[in-house]
C-alpha cells in the first residue's frame, strides 16, 4: 500500500526570518549555512511577512537573544525567579519546511524577574537533531511528521530503516515539548524520544548535554509530562511491543530509573497514546485511549492518516490505576471513548463514612471522542486562517470518576458549560500545591470563537462552575502556568504567565492576578516569538 502523506495540496509558503546571529561556534555555522540557503528575495519577503503574519507559526528572528526586558505594568515585588517556555520555534531548515507543530526545533524563552524588573533570552537547543540540520541544510532525524531522511527505496534501505528507528539512532532528540527544574536542580527539556532528555543551564539557555539515564531500561520512547517533584521524578515508558506501559521513578538527585510497575492496555493490538497523565496522592493513573501507535507505520517510516498513530475507536477506553507504594494495578476500568493531550489533575474523593477511598476523580482537556486536533496542528493549517472560518475542533474539560471497588466500567461527563471558554481548552495549569489533591482552579488556553486556534486564556472556577476569560484580537497566548506567590494561603493566590505572539510582530509576556485574571503587566521581547507549548518556574534562591 502506497504510503499516506497528509501534505496539504496548497502547502502554505512560510515566511522565513533567517537573521541568526549566533555567538556559540555553532552559532556561526548556523549564521552560515543560513545566510548561504537565503536569496535576497526571500530576506525581503521575510521582512514583509513579519510585520503582517502571526509570529506565533513563523521562524524565530534569531538564533540567540538576550537582554533587558520592557516592563509596561507593575511586576509584584514578591515575584523573584525565572519563568522558562519551551517549544518549537523553528520549523524551516535550507530549503526544507516542516509540515508540523510538533516537527520544529526546540527553541527555549527565559524571562528572570528581580526586584520588579525583568530580563530575558531565547535560544534554540542544541540538540544533535537541530546541529545536523543546520549543518547538512535540511533535517537528518525522524521528527513527528518528518520522515527519515532515507525514503525507503529498496529492501536495504527499509531495513536500514527498520534498524535506525528501532535501535533509536534515527530518532530525533529534539527535545521541544517541555522543560522541569529536577529536585537537585538540573533543568531537563523533554520530548517523546527517550534520547531527548536534555540539560540546560537555566541562566545562559545553553545545552548542557545529554541526560544519561544511569539504568539498563531499554526503550526509544517516553512520557513528555512526568510528574516531577522536589523528591522525584515519574514517567512512563511506552512499551509498543508488549502492548503497555512501564511506570518507573527516579528520585532527585539520581540518573538512575527504577520499575515501579506495568500498565496492561487492553484494546487494540498496541498500546494507547499517552501524552500525559495524573497522579493523585495514593496513585498513578494511566489512560488508555483509541489513538494506539502504529508501531509498523513508525518502523517503515511511514505515516499513517493520524501520522503516527492509528485511531481505532472499537479498541475501546480504558483507565489504569497503579498504587504508588507497590506499583500494582487496583483497578481497570473501561470508560466512554476519549481524545485527550492534557490532563489537568486527580485527586481521591473519600466516603463520607471514613478513610476508605471510594472514587478517584480525574480531569482533562478533552475533544469529544475525535481525534482531528492532531490535524489541526499541521502548519498550513494554523497559517491560514481563513476570515471567520471556525475551524478548531471543541474541546471541554471532562471527569472522570474511576471507581476502586472493583467496579468495571468508569464515568465521564462535562463539567461546566464548554461556551463559557470559548469550546477551547487545553494547555493547562493549576496551583502545583494542589496536585494529587482535591482542587477549584484551572488556567488554560481557551477559544474566542470564530477560530482556527487556541486565542484566549481562561481561568476555570470548578466549584462555581464558571470562567473568567482574557482575549485580544491579533493575540495568541501561549500555556498560562500560574506561580504562586510565597507565603499565599488562596489556591489562586500568585499570577498567571503566559507568552502572547500578535499579528503586529510583538511578544510579550502577559502576567494575569491569577484571582481576579486582570492584567496586571507586559513584560516585552523586541520582536514577535513563535508559538511554544509548555513552561516552569525555578524561584529565585533569596
Ligand atoms: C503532543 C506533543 O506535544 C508532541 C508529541 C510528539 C510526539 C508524539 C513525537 C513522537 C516522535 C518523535 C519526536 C520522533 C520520532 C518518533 C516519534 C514517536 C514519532
Ligand atoms: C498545542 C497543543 C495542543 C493544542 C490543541 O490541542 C499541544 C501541545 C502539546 C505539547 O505538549
Ligand atoms: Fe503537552
Amino acid at each position: 500500500m502506497a504510503a499516506y502523506h497528509p501534505y496539504h495540496p496548497t502547502l502554505y509558503t512560510a515566511p522565513r526570518t533567517p537573521c541568526f546571529s549566533g555567538s556559540s561556534s555553532l552559532g556561526q555555522t548556523v549564521h552560515n549555512v543560513i545566510t548561504a540557503r537565503v536569496s535576497r528575495k526571500q530576506s525581503v519577503k521575510a521582512a514583509i511577512d513579519c510585520g503582517t503574519k502571526l509570529s506565533a507559526w513563523t521562524n524565530v528572528r534569531r538564533e540567540h537573544w538576550e537582554g533587558d526586558l520592557a516592563v509596561e505594568g507593575h511586576l509584584p515585588a514578591w515575584l523573584n525567579g525565572t519563568y522558562l517556555r519551551n517549544g518549537p520555534g523553528l520549523w524551516d531548515v535550507g530549503e526544507h519546511s516542516f509540515h508540523h507543530i510538533f516537527d520544529g526545533y526546540a527553541t527555549l524563552v527565559r524571562i528572570s524577574f528581580r526586584r520588579g524588573r525583568a530580563t530575558g533570552a531565547h535560544r534554540h537547543i542544541e540538540s544533535e537533531a537541530y546541529k545536523a540540520a543546520m549543518v547538512n541544510g535540511r533535517p537528518h532525524h525522524r521528527e513527528f511528521s518528518q520522515l527519515c531522511p532515507r525514503r525507503p527505496g529498496s529492501l536495504l534501505d527499509r531495513l536500514r530503516n527498520v534498524i535506525g528507528l528501532s535501535s533509536g539512532t534515527m530518532l530525533s532528540d529534539n527535545a521541544n515539548i517541555s522543560v522541569f527544574p529536577l529536585g537537585d536542580g538540573r533543568v531537563i527539556c523533554l520530548t517523546e524520544t527517550t534520547k531527548s532528555s536534555v540539560l540546560v543551564d537555566p541562566e545562559t539557555l545553553d545545552t548542557i548535554g545529554k541526560f544519561r539515564y544511569a539504568d539498563r531500561l531499554w526503550g526509544p520512547l517516553q512520557s513528555t509530562h512526568p510528574v516531577v517533584t522536589r523528591t522525584e521524578f515519574l514517567t512512563l515508558l511506552p512499551d509498543l511491543f508488549r502492548r503497555g506501559h512501564r511506570v518507573v521513578r527516579m528520585a532527585a538527585g539520581s540518573n538512575e530509573r527504577k520499575v515501579l510497575g506495568r500498565v496492561h492496555c487492553r484494546g487494540g493490538m498496541t498500546p494507547g497514546w499517552v501524552h500525559s497523565f495524573a497522579v493523585t496522592e495514593k496513585y498513578i493513573i494511566v489512560p488508555e485511549m483509541p489513538l494506539r501507535y502504529s508501531v509498523t507505520g513508525v518502523l517503515k517510516s511511514e505515516l499513517t492518516p493520524w501520522y503516527i498513530f492509528d485511531w481505532v475507536p472499537e479498541s475501546g477506553s480504558y483507565m489504569h490505576v497503579i498504587c504508588r507504594l507497590t506499583g500494582k494495578t487496583v483497578a481497570s476500568v473501561e470508560v466512554p471513548l476519549f481524545m485527550a493531550l492534557h490532563f489537568i489533575n486527580a485527586y481521591e474523593q473519600r466516603e463520607d463514612d471514613g478513610d476508605r477511598t471510594g472514587v478517584l476523580i480525574a480531569d482533562c482537556c478533552e475533544y469529544y471522542a475525535d481525534p482531528s486536533i492532531i490535524k489541526a496542528l499541521a502548519l498550513h493549517r494554523l497559517r491560514s486562517p481563513g476570515i471567520n472560518k471556525d475551524t478548531f475542533p471543541d474541546a471541554r474539560v471532562a471527569r472522570f470518576r474511576i471507581p476502586l471497588d472493583g467496579t468495571p466500567v468508569g464515568e465521564l461527563e462535562t463539567v461546566l458549560d464548554p461556551d463559557v471558554h470559548g469550546r477551547g481548552v487545553e494547555l493547562c495549569s493549576i496551583n502545583p500545591a494542589y496536585q494529587g489533591k482535591e482542587y477549584r482552579y484551572v488556567y488554560a488556553c481557551g477559544a474566542q470563537r470564530p477560530c482556527n486556534f487556541f486565542n484566549s486564556l481562561t481561568k476555570i472556577d470548578l466549584v462555581k462552575k464558571e470562567a473568567k476569560n482574557w482575549y485580544e484580537a491579533g493575540s495568541v497566548p501561549s500555556e498560562p502556568f500560574f506561580v504562586a506567590r510565597p507565603g499565599g494561603t488562596d489556591e489562586d493566590d500568585g499570577v498567571v504567565i503566559s507568552i502572547v505572539s500578535t499579528t503586529q510582530d510583538e511578544g510579550y509576556a502577559l502576567l494575569l492576578d491569577a484571582a481576579s485574571f486582570e492584567e496586571i503587566a507586559r513584560v516585552r521581547f523586541p520582536y514577535g516569538l513563535p508559538y511554544g507549548f509548555h513552561g516552569c518556574w525555578i524561584p529565585k534562591k533569596i
